[in-house]
């Protein structure tokens, strides 16, 4: 059971917002962002987010073999390694917004023994099946990965976080993205497909090819949540999904990503349904599957800069929006005061 975010705490920062020294609206989708943390904190003027915290959910993706990403498999373990020395996109960004950040190995098709343990602590598997050929894991992993994703929310809730952000790792990851998507929303593959690290017009059709193999095969699936995500997803996806409906549950926001956080975000609705008003979008990705997933789940994104990267980029760029958001709010005089 989800509880919904406060409708006092939003009609107050409703209120407040139209009663700034402002033209009425002139804040645009600041004002509704200050509006959505108001009631996600469940307070009229709620101090910005100073606890954000993200996870970077790494694993590798069977499909990627197939001709569907213009990147290697080997790819995930070295940006893993990168992320533990913080050296990737987003540990840049990261450092620079003040957002704690760590990653975490699902199912990477590899071992990191010379790395910290804690990044496979929970593990479920190396890699997943080809979906489009075989189911991409059994039913008790999908189901030990939505767990996992879970505990891992509890940690970080209980570190302290105000606001969580989910990212990913894993070459393939965009295929895996766009098939749940189109699974979950009943949609041919064209429409979700997308070029993800750059794939040419050939990967394209491959990509398309493979989605729509793996709809066919998955079609009788989409009931159950988890049968879906053994058949044609990931445990590092179901990790966020776990995660994502985790949070919720607990009442601490989530901002996500691009296509994989976002397709993530609608197998948690699917998993816990009252998960959407828990969410905000950092920003719109090129694929096309993450819009069709945030207009299901009535999203907006805040940015539109063209991002392509995952790991959570898009989301943590987004970050400074959320500060400035609440402390409009909260700050600024109302016009009565200055009349
Ligand atoms: C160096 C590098 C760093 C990345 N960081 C995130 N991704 C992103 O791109 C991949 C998804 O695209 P596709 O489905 O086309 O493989 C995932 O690894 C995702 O995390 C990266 C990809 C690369 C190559
Ligand atoms: O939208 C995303 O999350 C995305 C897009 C391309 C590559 N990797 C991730």
């Amino acid at each position: 059971m989800i509880t919904p975010p406060s409708q006092d705490a939003r009609t107050a920062a409703r209120d407040r917002l139209a009663a700034l020294a402002i033209p009425t609206g002139a804040l645009g989708r600041l004002g509704e962002l200050a509006v959505w943390w108001s009631s996600v904190r469940g307070e009229a003027t709620p101090a910005p987010p100073s606890h954000v915290r993200a996870v970077v959910f790494a694993g590798d993706h069977g499909v990627a073999a197939h001709g569907v990403s213009a990147y290697p498999s080997a790819v995930t373990g070295a940006m893993v390694r990168a992320f533990a020395s913080g050296v990737a996109g987003t540990s840049v960004l990261a450092r620079q917004h003040d957002v704690h950040l760590r990653v975490l190995d699902l199912g990477v098709d590899g071992d990191f023994p010379d790395l910290d343990p804690a990044i496979g602590a929970y593990k479920i598997r190396r890699g997943t099946e080809p979906f489009h050929l075989a189911d991409a894991m059994t039913l008790d992993e999908a189901r030990r990965a939505v767990e996992a994703g879970a505990a891992i929310a509890a940690e970080e809730i209980a570190a302290g976080a105000d606001l969580l952000i989910g990212g990913d790792m894993g070459i393939g990851d965009t295929t895996t993205a766009a098939v749940l998507t189109a699974a979950v929303l009943g949609l041919p593959a064209v429409e979700v497909v997308g070029r993800g690290t750059g794939i040419d017009d050939e990967g394209l059709r491959v990509k398309t090819e493979v989605i729509d193999t793996a709809l066919r095969r998955a079609q009788d699936r989409t009931a159950d949540p988890i049968d879906l995500l053994s058949a044609i997803g990931s445990p590092d996806i179901a990790a966020q999904a776990g995660f994502i409906s985790a949070a919720a549950q607990a009442g601490v926001p989530v901002l996500l990503d691009g296509a994989i956080a976002t397709a993530a975000a609608l197998v948690a609705e699917r998993l816990t349904p009252g998960v959407a008003p828990w969410l905000a979008a950092g920003h719109r990705s090129t694929e096309g599957a993450q819009w069709h997933a945030l207009k299901d789940l009535g999203l907006e994104p805040l940015l539109d800069l063209g991002m392509r990267l995952g790991e959570g980029s898009g989301a943590v760029t987004a970050v400074p929006l959320v500060r400035s958001a609440a402390l409009l709010l909260s700050d600024m005089a109302l016009l009565s005061e200055i009349l």
